[in-house]
C-alpha cells in the first residue's frame, strides 16, 4: 500500500480548521487536525510546502517510522507548527490502518478500558447570578463536571467569554488583529474563592468543579490561591503558572493539595519531564493536535501512568472534530484516563466533520466506526473559507502586557 496524496484543507465553519487528508493507492483515505488557533496558515504551508512530498510514495501503515522521520527528520524539532504539523501526519495514518483493519481505532490502541468517557464543560459569566445559570444549562445538557470561569469586578473582560471589542476602546477589531482584554491579578485572587464558595453553596458539594488560571499568576500567587480554593474541593486548578517553567510547580506543590493540571501548549514529552519524573502535577492536558499526534500521546500517557498521573486532553472548539475523536480514541483505551474537555461544535461544523462519536448525559464515546470515525465533506468545507482570527491578548491597567 502506498500513499498517492495528501491534500490540505482549511475551512472556516465558524473558526478556522486545518485538516490533513492522506489517500492510498486503495482509495483508503485517512484525516488528521492540524489547526493551530491564530496561527492556521503557518501549518498549512509546512504541510504543503514540506511534508506532503515528502509522503507520496510513503507505506501508510509505517506509522512510527514516518514519525520519526518528520521529527528527527527535519533537524529542527518541537515547537507548535512543527508538532501540529507531525500530528496530522500521525493521525491521518492511524486512521488509514484502522479503516484497513476495520476497526474502530480504539481497538489498535489496546481496547476499551472503560464503557464511557467523562467529560466537562465551560460555564462562564460576568456576576454570580450569570454564572449559576451558566451551570445549570451545562447540567440541563447533560454535563458531570463544570469548569468554572468569572468576570472580576473592576475588570471588563470575562476570560472565556468571546468578545469583537478591544476594552483599551482602540478601533474595533474586525478580527484582522486580536482583541484587547484587561487583567488584575490582585483583584482576581481576591474573588475568585468567593466565586466558588457561593457555586459550592449553590449546587453542593458533588458537582466536580474545575478551574482554569490561563498561565497568568506567579508560582507564589498560584501557591496562594491553590491554599484558598482548598475548602471548595476543586477537581483541579489548570494552568496556574506559565507553561515555560516546570520549576514554578514545585514551589505550588509544595503548598496546596488542590490538584494541578498543565500542558495544553506543551508539545512534547520533554516539556512535561520534571513534572512527572518528580510528580509535581495530576493531569497531563495536551492535545492530540499540538503533541504530535496519537502515537506520543499514547507514550506520554503510559510515562504519566507510571508516577499515578491521569490524562485530560485538551478539546476546546478550536481542536476540530477530527482531532476531538482521535483524543476520545486514547480516552477510551488508555487505562489512566482522567477527564475529556468538551465543549461541541456548531451545527455546521459538525457537518463539514461528520463524526461517529456521541455525547449523552455527560459522557462521550468514539463510536464503532472503522478509523478514528469523521469523514470530511469537502464541498461544504469550500463554501466556508478560511478567515482570520485570533485569541485576545491581556494588558494590565498600566498598559504592559500579561499572559492571555
Ligand atoms: O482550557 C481551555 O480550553 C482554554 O485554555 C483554551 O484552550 C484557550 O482558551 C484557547 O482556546
Ligand atoms: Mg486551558
Amino acid at each position: 500500500m502506498k500513499i498517492v496524496d495528501a491534500k490540505v484543507v482549511v475551512t472556516s465553519p465558524g473558526r478556522n480548521f486545518v485538516t490533513l487528508q492522506v489517500t492510498t493507492d486503495d482509495g483508503v483515505t485517512g484525516l488528521g487536525d492540524a489547526t493551530l488557533n491564530g496561527r492556521e496558515l503557518a501549518v498549512v504551508s509546512y504541510l504543503r510546502d514540506h511534508v506532503a512530498p515528502l509522503l507520496i510514495g510513503r507505506d501508510p501503515h509505517r506509522i512510527e517510522d514516518a514519525w520519526q522521520y518528520l521529527y528527527r527528520g527535519a533537524y529542527w524539532r518541537r515547537g507548535p507548527v512543527t508538532m501540529a504539523a507531525i500530528a496530522a501526519v500521525d493521525v491521518a495514518l492511524w486512521d488509514i490502518k484502522a479503516k484497513v483493519a476495520g476497526l474502530p481505532l480504539y481497538q489498535l490502541l489496546g481496547g476499551a478500558s472503560r464503557d464511557r468517557i467523562r467529560a466537562y464543560g465551560h460555564a462562564n459569566g460576568s456576576s454570580l447570578p450569570e454564572i449559576f445559570d451558566s451551570v445549570r444549562a451545562l447540567q440541563e445538557r447533560g454535563y458531570q463536571a463544570i469548569r468554572i470561569q468569572s468576570g472580576v469586578p473592576g475588570l471588563k473582560s470575562v476570560y472565556g467569554v468571546h468578545t469583537t471589542t478591544s476594552v483599551d476602546g482602540s478601533a474595533p477589531d474586525v478580527l484582522a488583529r486580536p482583541v484587547v482584554e484587561d487583567w488584575d491579578t490582585a483583584a482576581y485572587l481576591r474573588y475568585i474563592p468567593r466565586v466558588f464558595e457561593a457555586v459550592r453553596n449553590e449546587f453542593g458539594p458533588d458537582l466536580p468543579l474545575l478551574h482554569d488560571a490561563h498561565h497568568r499568576l506567579s508560582p507564589i500567587e498560584a501557591a496562594r490561591l491553590g491554599k484558598d480554593l482548598e475548602p471548595y474541593d476543586l477537581f483541579w486548578l489548570e494552568d496556574c503558572t506559565p507553561a515555560e517553567d516546570q520549576e514554578a510547580l514545585r514551589l505550588v506543590r509544595q503548598h496546596t493539595t488542590t490538584p494541578l493540571a498543565i500542558g495544553e501548549v506543551f508539545n512534547t514529552v520533554f516539556d512535561y519531564q520534571t513534572l512527572i519524573d518528580d510528580r509535581l502535577i495530576d493531569y497531563v492536558r495536551s492535545a492530540v493536535t499540538h503533541f504530535g499526534g496519537v502515537s506520543p500521546m499514547k507514550k506520554l500517557f503510559d510515562y504519566a501512568g507510571q508516577r499515578g498521573i491521569k490524562s485530560a486532553i485538551h478539546g476546546p472548539e478550536d481542536i476540530s472534530p477530527v482531532g476531538m475523536a482521535a483524543a476520545l480514541h486514547l480516552d477510551l483505551a488508555v487505562h489512566n484516563f482522567g477527564i475529556q474537555e468538551y465543549s461541541g461544535h456548531t451545527d455546521l461544523t459538525n457537518e463539514v466533520f461528520r463524526h461517529a462519536y456521541t455525547f449523552d448525559d455527560g459522557y462521550l464515546h468514539p463510536g464503532e466506526a472503522p478509523g478514528i470515525g469523521v469523514e470530511l465533506d469537502d464541498e461544504l468545507a469550500a463554501a466556508h473559507p478560511y478567515e482570520p482570527g485570533y485569541l485576545p491578548v491581556n494588558r494590565l491597567q498600566d498598559g504592559s502586557v500579561h499572559d492571555w
